[in-house]
């Protein structure tokens, strides 16, 4: 049995706050902001995920009115709701991650990306892609406002 999810989040780029994302520190001059530390890949992993298993968002289950996950790393999130998909029974077939980003370069850090996205979701690296994009300078990404991620996830049983 198989159950296919797809997710989609943009955080902000601001001044004064890191730049993770997939659970990496990437040098940038700017960071991702949000109530949590806004990791836009992870938040979009774990609501394809969610989607997956038909469990609504991450918002749903970490509102980020809860003073709990004020800053909270992304990757406990990502754990706790892969946790529930392993509940139901599921693992990972292959997941594909765009990552969608004028800047900063993502290219010398999507290994790092990809190893600690299979690390999370318990899985080998073959079955997890990620990949980046500019938007040739159009829109909010284009303009460096913000950076925004899509994400496919195909679970079996
Ligand atoms: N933030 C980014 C965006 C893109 N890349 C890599 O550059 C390639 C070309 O980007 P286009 O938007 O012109 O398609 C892309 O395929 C990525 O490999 C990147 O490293 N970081
Ligand atoms: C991750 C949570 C956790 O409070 O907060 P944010 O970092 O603001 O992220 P977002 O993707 O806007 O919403 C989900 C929230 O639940």
């Amino acid at each position: 049995m198989f159950r296919i999810g797809q997710g989609f989040d943009v955080h902000q780029l601001v001044e004064g706050r890191p730049c993770i994302i997939g659970g990496v520190r990437i040098p940038y001059q700017y960071g991702l902001f949000g109530h949590s530390d806004a990791d836009v890949l992870l938040h979009t992993v774990a609501d394809a995920c969610l989607g997956a298993i038909a469990e609504g968002d991450i918002g749903k289950h970490f509102p980020d009115t809860d003073p709990k996950y004020k800053d909270a790393d992304s990757q406990v999130l990502l754990q706790e709701v892969w946790n529930m998909v392993q509940q139901r029974g599921y693992q990972l077939a292959n997941i594909d991650c765009t990552i969608i980003a004028q800047a900063p370069k993502m290219a010398p850090y999507i290994s790092d990306i990809r190893s600690n996205v299979a690390r999370l979701l318990q899985s080998n690296t073959d079955q997890v892609n990620v990949k980046a994009t500019t938007t040739e300078t159009l829109g909010f990404t284009g303009r460096k406002e913000g950076i925004a991620a899509q994400v496919t996830v195909l679970l079996t049983k």
